[in-house]
């Protein structure tokens, strides 16, 4: 079985790491490296990996790893790991936004191969979505390899350009965020009205995961799920119509352009 280091112990790569432990993946065959021990540390107490301060030493230990720090520190450290160990046989995969694979490639120095992914945080519960586009150095059985890791922790789709990984953030990347924030806005109104805290999270909470449920188990289009909640004149229609008229699809796409443009200028800026 292959083994896999993961350099940064933060959100993503703990997302994965507990999503792949979840999954049945052998804590031993797993390493991570972070420069602070909190995180590192903390990881090794919930799931019984490896850890290490030092990021030779878990890319040495390991055959494919994955590059989970900031995208202005990817090329930073991909060159520390160029210049100091022979990576000619490794497999990188960058988790990384507005970091691309040539400059991934020209920081590692020599030739070798690299995948992009961009999963999401429900990947800690099995529920992620990633998107996945390889270099040309990628053979068929690292592909395999990368489909079988990244859907131990939810749905893959293989890309066909490297500009749709920009896409993919602004659709299922950052996208919990999205959700995050109008269940926010939802719970503050339920305090509004009254309450408390705790009962305005769970009316809010158990609404989302039976809507995103009839959405899954349900072979109808989005659309006609949202018409048969909406009685004509009735309660649904008065929200819906305040959302329309407030140009909420607009502001959606909008919104989803500047996560997409924020991608392009961080790997101009990288
Ligand atoms: N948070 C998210 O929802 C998603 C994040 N990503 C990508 O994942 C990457 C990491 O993001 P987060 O996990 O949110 O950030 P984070 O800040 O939670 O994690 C980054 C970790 O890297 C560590 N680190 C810093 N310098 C390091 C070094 N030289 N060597 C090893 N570790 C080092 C930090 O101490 C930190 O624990 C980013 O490139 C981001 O674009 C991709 C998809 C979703
Ligand atoms: O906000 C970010 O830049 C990262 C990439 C997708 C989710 N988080």
């Amino acid at each position: 079985m292959k083994k896999i280091a993961f350099i940064g112990a933060g959100n993503m790569n703990g997302a994965i790491i507990s999503g792949l432990i979840n999954g049945g993946f052998n804590p031993e065959h797993i390493i991570v490296s972070n420069p602070s021990a909190e995180k590192r540390l903390a990881l090794q107490a919930a799931h019984g990996i490896k850890q290490t301060q030092c990021n030779i030493e878990a890319t040495t230990f390991a055959d494919v790893i994955v590059l989970g720090v900031k995208p202005y520190l990817i090329e930073e450290v991909c060159q520390h790991l160029g210049k100091n160990i022979d990576i000619t046989d490794k497999c990188f995969i960058s988790v990384a936004a507005g970091c691309t694979i040539k400059q991934i490639e020209l920081a590692l120095v020599k030739p070798c191969t690299v995948i992009r992914t961009m999963p999401n945080t429900p990947a800690q519960l099995g529920c992620g979505v990633s998107g996945i586009y390889a270099n040309a150095h990628t053979t068929e059985e690292e592909k395999a390899f990368t489909t079988t890791l990244m859907e131990s922790v939810g749905i893959v789709k293989w890309l066909t350009s490297e500009e749709q990984i920009d896409h993919i953030i602004a659709v299922s990347g950052s996208a919990p965020a999205y959700f995050f924030l109008f269940m926010e806005a939802m719970q503050k109104q339920a305090i509004a009205y009254g309450f408390s805290e705790q009962d305005s999270r769970e009316l809010v909470q158990q609404t989302a995961l039976g809507a995103a449920k009839m959405v899954i188990e349900n072979k109808l289009p989005i659309g006609k799920l949202r018409e048969n909640v909406t009685s004509k004149g009735g309660t649904t229609q008065a929200a819906l119509t305040s959302f329309i008229d407030g140009g909420l699809e607009k502001l959606v796409s909008n919104a989803m352009n500047c996560a997409v443009d924020r991608a392009k200028e961080m790997a101009k800026t990288a």
